[in-house]
C-alpha cells in the first residue's frame, strides 16, 4: 500500500523522523513489536523462500490489485488523476521489499512514510486496511496455486506474510493516528491563533452565563489581562456590566435566536470610552449550550458618525442662518438647495426657488458673460469667479449682489455649482450716492467741475474723430453778489437753483450744464458745426435767464455774462478751452454783462498778463518788494494828526511802483492777499511801536483787511499773536473792513469783530455808502468809526445828492455814537463842508498824500 506525498522531501523526512521519535520507534520497540507478532528469522527465511515465486507473479498481482482498488470512485478521487502508473511503480517496490528479508530501519521508515502520506491525503484507515486484506488474499491464492503439495512450505510462507503484513499495518496505523493527532493539535493552535488575531472580540459564555474564555481583542476592549479567565469563570454581568447585553444573552441562551447589533459602552478606560457592538450566537459544546459573544469595536466609526452628524448640523445651521444667500446649482443651473437668506434677497419662498433655474434671476445684459463664466467652470478652466451684478427679484425689481460661484462635484461625481450671494444693494446705493456727490453739485444737482471736465474731454475726443466742433461756455451771473448781500444767502441759493433749472431746460440731453462754483456755470455743447450754433444757444440762454423771478417778495431780473471758447479753434484740451471761455466771459462782463463774447487772442493776452502778475506778486513777498506808506488822519476841529492809514505799496526791483489798485484785486483772487495782508498787519504794528519808541506821540494806525483775510482765517487769533509779538497797544490799532465784506457773512463777521473789540482793537467800516447795508443793520456790529467813501466826498460841493448823503451819514453815525471820517478830501471847500456838518476826522490830499514812515515822523515833529 503506497501513496504520494507532496511536500518538500527534506521536510517530509524530518516529519517522518519526528513521528518515529514521538511514537518511540526505537530498536527495542521494533523488536518488541516483532516479538509480539512472533516474527522471527524462520519467517524471514520463509519469505525469502517464496520471493522468486512471487516475483514472477508481480505484474498479474498488480493488475488485479489495482483493478479492485480503482473500482471505488472515492479512492480514485483521493489517489488523484493519473495515479495508477505512479502507484504501480511504488507498489512494485513494496511487493519486492516484502519478501526481501530486510525489515530494518529503512523498511520501517518507508512504512511510516506511507502512513503519514495516507493521513495527509485524508485516506481513512478503512481504505488501506481493505487494501491489505486484498494483498493478503491475493498472495494467499498465488501461494496456494504454486505450493500445492507442499503444505509445510505453504503454511510457513502464509504465516510469515501474515506477520510481516500485520507488522506493516501496525506501523502504518500508528503513524496515521499520530500524524492525525499532530494535525489536530496544529489545527487547534491555528484556530486559537485565528481567534486571537481576529479583529473582533470574542467571549465564550457557558450555560450559567459565566465567561469561560475570551480572545485577546476582547481582553483589550475590556482593559482586562489576557489570562483573566484562566483562574475562574467570571459572571458575564461582572465581566461586561451591560444590562442590555446580559438580557439579550439570556434570551439567546433560552431560545437559540441570534441577536445582532447589541450595543455596550465600556467606560472608565484610560483611553476614553469605547463603543462595542455585539452579535450573540448559541452553540453547543459536549452537549451543553454555550454562547459566543462577538464584539466589534465601533468606537471610531461611531465617533466619526457623531462628528459627521455634528458637522452636518453645523453646516445645516450655518447654511440656514448664513448672512449671505447660498444656492447649490446643478450643472444645468437648476436650484438644488438654497437657504432662507437667498429667499429674502430674491423675494421667493425656498420652495419656489427650488423650481427655478439660476439663469431666470439674471439680468438680460449679464446673461452672456455669466454663461461664458459657467462654461469656464464646466470646462475646468477656472475654479471660481466673483462678480457684482443685479439679480431680478420676484417683484421684477433688480437687486445688487456680489456673487461668488465655485465648482464642485457631489458624491456621485456630478458637477455642481455653489453660489454665495451677498446683498450689496445698500452699499451700491451708497456708492452711487457718493459718486453722485463726487460728481455733482450739492445745491443744484448739476454735474460739478470734475464731471464737466470729463464730459468736455469726451466731447473733444468725439469731435476730433468726427471733425466737428465743441463750444465751452463760461457763464457768470451779473450782480449776484448784490442779491446775496441785500437779500441774504438763502435767496442767493434760490436764485442759483432757479438759474440751474433754466439752463438745464434750455439745453439738449447731450449738452452738459455744470456748476463751476459760486455763481459760475459752464455749458459744454458737443457736436457743433460751427460758431453760429454756439451763438444761437448763448442767445437762447440769455433770453431764458432774463425772465424775472421773485425772491423774498422782491422781483429780481437775473442776467449773465457768457464767454465762449470753440474747439478746435481756441484750444485742443479742456484746460485751455475753459481758460479761454473764462477770459471771454470777462470780456462780456467788461461790456456791461447780459451778453456773450467769443474768445479772442486779445483776451488771451490779458489772461497772460494776469498770470505774469500772479507770479510776480508771489516773488515780491519773497524779495521783500512791498512797503507801507501812511496817510495821516486829521482831527477836523483841531487840525491835529490823530492817526495814520497804512497803505500798501509794491516797488518791484528797478521798475516803477505798482498801485495797490492794480494788484490787490489779483492778490485777492489768488489768495496771495492772505500772506501779504499778514505782512501789512505786522509791519504797521511794528511801525506804531517804532514811532512811540522814537519819542513821538502815540498814533492810531489803521490797517485795511481784505475779505479773504477777514473771513478766511482766524484773524482775531492772528491779531492777538501779532500784538503780543510787536508790543503794539491794541487801543492804537484800527482795522478797516469794507461794508460788503461785513455783509457777505454777517454772523461770522459779528463774531470776529466781537473778539477783536474784546482785545481793545477799534473797528472801522471802510468805503461806507458803496455797499447795501442799512445803518440799522450796522447796529449789530461792534464798530467805532465809519469812513465816508471818497466817491461821495469828491463831488459833495457840486452834487447836492452827495452832499445830502454825506450829511445824512454824519448825522446817523453820530446818532449811533460812531466816529465819522471822510476820505479823499482834496479841497478847502470839501473840508469846510465837513467841518460845518460835524464830521469828526478826515484824510486826503488836501492835508497829505500817503507818505513813507519818515515823512510821518517829520510831520509829527514839526507839529510838536
Ligand atoms: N486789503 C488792503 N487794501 C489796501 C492796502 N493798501 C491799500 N489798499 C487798497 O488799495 C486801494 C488803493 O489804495 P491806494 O492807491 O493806496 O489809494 C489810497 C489812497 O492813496 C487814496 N487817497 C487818499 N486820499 C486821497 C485823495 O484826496 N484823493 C484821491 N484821489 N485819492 C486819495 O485812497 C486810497 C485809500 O482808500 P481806502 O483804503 O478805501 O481808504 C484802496 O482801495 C485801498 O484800500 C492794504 O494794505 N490792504
Amino acid at each position: 500500500m503506497t501513496s504520494q506525498h507532496r511536500s518538500n522531501p527534506a521536510d517530509f523526512h524530518l516529519l517522518v523522523d519526528g513521528i518515529a521519535l514521538e511514537i518511540g520507534l526505537d530498536a527495542d520497540e521494533i523488536a518488541a513489536r516483532k516479538a509480539y507478532l512472533e516474527l522471527d528469522d524462520a519467517d524471514v527465511a520463509a519469505l525469502r523462500d517464496v520471493r522468486e515465486l512471487l516475483e514472477s507473479q508481480r505484474h498479474a498481482f498488480s493488475d488485479r490489485f489495482y483493478a479492485h482498488l480503482l473500482s471505488f470512485p472515492q479512492l480514485r478521487i483521493l489517489l488523484g488523476a493519473g495515479a495508477e502508473t505512479r502507484l504501480r511503480h511504488l507498489q512494485a517496490a513494496y511487493f519486492s521489499s516484502l519478501t526481501a528479508g530486510d525489515y530494518g530501519q529503512d523498511y520501517i521508515r518507508e512504512r511510516l512514510r506511507v502512513g503519514v502520506t495516507h493521513q495527509r491525503i485524508g485516506l481513512d484507515p478503512k481504505w488501506y486496511i481493505g487494501a491489505y486484506r486484498k494483498y493478503l488474499s491475493e498472495l494467499h491464492d498465488i501461494l496456494w496455486q504454486r505450493l500445492q503439495g507442499q503444505p509445510e512450505r505453504f503454511r510457513a510462507a502464509v504465516e510469515a506474510i501474515l506477520k510481516i503484513v500485520c507488522f506493516d499495518m501496525g506501523l502504518a496505523l500508528d503513524t496515521y493516528a499520530h500524524a492525525d493527532q499532530r494535525s489536530n493539535l496544529q489545527n487547534q493552535n491555528y484556530l486559537e491563533q485565528v481567534i486571537d488575531g481576529m479583529p473582533a472580540g470574542l467571549v465564550v459564555v457557558d450555560s450559567e452565563l459565566r465567561a469561560c474564555s475570551m480572545n485577546r481583542m476582547m481582553a483589550d476592549l475590556l482593559g482586562a489581562p489576557d489570562d483573566a479567565l484562566q483562574e475562574r469563570r467570571i459572571p458575564l454581568d461582572e465581566l461586561i456590566p451591560c444590562t442590555e447585553l446580559v438580557n439579550r444573552a439570556i434570551e439567546t441562551l433560552a431560545s437559540g435566536a441570534a441577536q445582532d447589533h447589541v450595543m455596550a459602552t465600556f467606560d472608565g478606560r484610560a483611553d476614553g470610552v469605547r463603543y462595542v457592538e455585539f452579535n450573540i450566537r448559541r452553540t453547543r459544546k459536549d452537549g451543553a449550550p454555550m454562547l459566543l459573544l462577538i464584539g466589534q469595536d465601533i468606537t471610531f466609526r461611531r465617533k466619526a458618525r457623531m462628528r459627521l452628524q455634528e458637522s452636518e448640523e453645523f453646516f445645516r445651521l450655518t447654511f440656514n442662518q448664513a448672512a449671505v444667500g447660498i444656492v447649490l446649482l446643478g450643472s444645468d443651473g437648476r436650484v438644488l438647495r438654497t437657504n432662507s437668506k437667498m429667499s429674502h434677497i430674491l423675494g421667493y419662498t425656498e420652495v419656489e426657488l427650488l423650481a427655478r433655474f439660476y439663469q431666470q434671476f439674471m439680468c438680460e445684459e449679464d446673461l452672456a458673460e455669466e454663461l461664458a463664466l459657467i462654461g469656464g467652470l464646466k470646462a475646468g478652466e477656472i475654479t471660481e469667479y466673483q462678480r457684482e451684478k443685479r439679480l431680478m427679484r420676484r417683484d421684477g425689481s433688480p437687486v445688487w449682489v456680489s456673487v461668488t460661484v465655485s465648482s464642485m462635484r457631489d458624491a456621485n461625481g456630478n458637477q455642481r455649482f455653489i453660489c454665495v450671494v451677498k446683498d450689496i444693494q445698500r452699499q451700491k446705493q451708497a456708492e452711487e450716492a457718493l459718486l453722485r456727490m463726487a460728481n455733482h453739485d450739492a445745491l443744484t444737482g448739476l454735474p460739478n467741475r470734475v464731471l464737466m471736465q470729463d464730459r468736455l474731454r469726451q466731447a473733444i475726443m468725439h469731435a476730433h474723430r468726427t471733425k466737428r466742433q465743441v463750444a465751452v461756455m463760461f457763464i457768470d451771473l451779473d450782480r449776484f453778489k448784490h442779491v446775496n448781500d441785500s437779500l441774504g444767502h438763502d435767496a442767493g441759493d434760490q436764485l442759483i437753483v432757479e438759474i440751474a433749472r433754466r439752463l438745464s431746460t434750455s439745453l439738449r440731453e447731450s449738452d452738459t450744464v455744470a456748476r463751476q462754483g459760486g455763481d459760475e456755470f459752464v455749458v459744454v455743447l458737443p457736436d457743433l458745426a460751427g460758431e453760429e450754433d454756439a451763438a444761437k444757444v448763448a442767445r437762447k440762454l440769455l433770453g431764458n435767464l432774463f425772465q424775472p423771478l421773485v425772491l423774498r417778495g422782491q422781483e429780481v431780473f437775473p442776467s449773465g455774462s457768457i464767454g465762449i471758447a470753440m474747439y478746435p479753434r481756441d484750444g485742443e484740451d479742456s484746460t485751455t478751452l475753459l481758460k479761454c471761455a473764462d477770459s471771454a466771459m470777462y470780456g462780456s462782463k467788461g461790456q456791461g454783462g447780459n451778453d456773450y463774447s467769443f474768445y479772442t487772442a486779445a483776451m488771451g493776452a490779458q489772461a497772460y498778463e494776469h498770470l505774469r502778475m500772479e507770479g510776480a506778486l508771489q516773488r515780491a513777498l519773497q524779495r521783500e518788494e512791498f512797503l507801507l506808506h501812511y496817510q495821516p488822519v486829521v482831527d477836523i476841529e483841531t487840525g491835529t494828526v490823530t492817526g495814520v492809514e497804512a497803505l500798501l505799496r509794491w516797488q518791484p526791483h528797478e521798475r516803477e511802483m505798482v498801485s495797490p489798485a492794480d494788484f490787490i484785486p489779483l492778490a485777492e483772487e489768488t489768495g496771495l492777499i492772505v500772506p501779504i495782508g499778514d505782512w501789512v498787519l505786522a509791519t504797521a504794528m511794528k511801525q506804531q511801536v517804532a514811532w512811540v519808541e522814537a519819542g513821538l506821540p502815540s498814533l492810531r494806525v489803521s490797517v485795511n483787511l481784505s475779505a479773504r483775510q477777514f473771513l478766511g482765517q482766524d484773524v482775531a487769533q492772528r491779531v492777538r499773536a501779532l500784538l503780543a509779538e510787536t508790543g503794539c497797544d491794541p487801543a492804537c490799532l484800527t482795522l478797516e473792513i469794507t461794508e460788503s465784506v461785513l455783509m457777505e457773512n454777517p454772523a461770522a463777521a459779528t463774531e470776529t469783530m466781537g473778539r477783536l473789540a474784546a482785545m481793545g482793537v477799534q473797528l472801522a467800516i471802510d468805503d461806507f455808502g458803496t455797499g447795501y447795508s442799512s445803518l440799522a443793520s450796522l447796529k449789530r456790529f461792534p464798530i467805532h468809526s465809519l469812513k465816508i467813501d471818497r466817491s461821495f466826498v469828491m463831488d459833495l460841493t457840486q452834487d447836492a445828492d452827495d452832499a445830502a448823503i454825506v450829511n445824512a451819514v454824519i448825522a446817523l453815525a453820530h446818532s449811533m455814537k460812531l466816529n465819522v471820517i471822510a476820505e479823499g478830501v482834496e479841497t478847502r471847500e470839501q473840508l469846510d463842508f465837513l467841518q460845518q456838518h460835524g464830521c469828526d476826522q478826515m484824510q486826503g490830499f488836501c492835508f497829505s498824500r500817503p507818505v513813507a514812515p519818515q515823512g510821518i515822523a517829520a510831520m509829527l515833529r514839526r507839529a510838536a
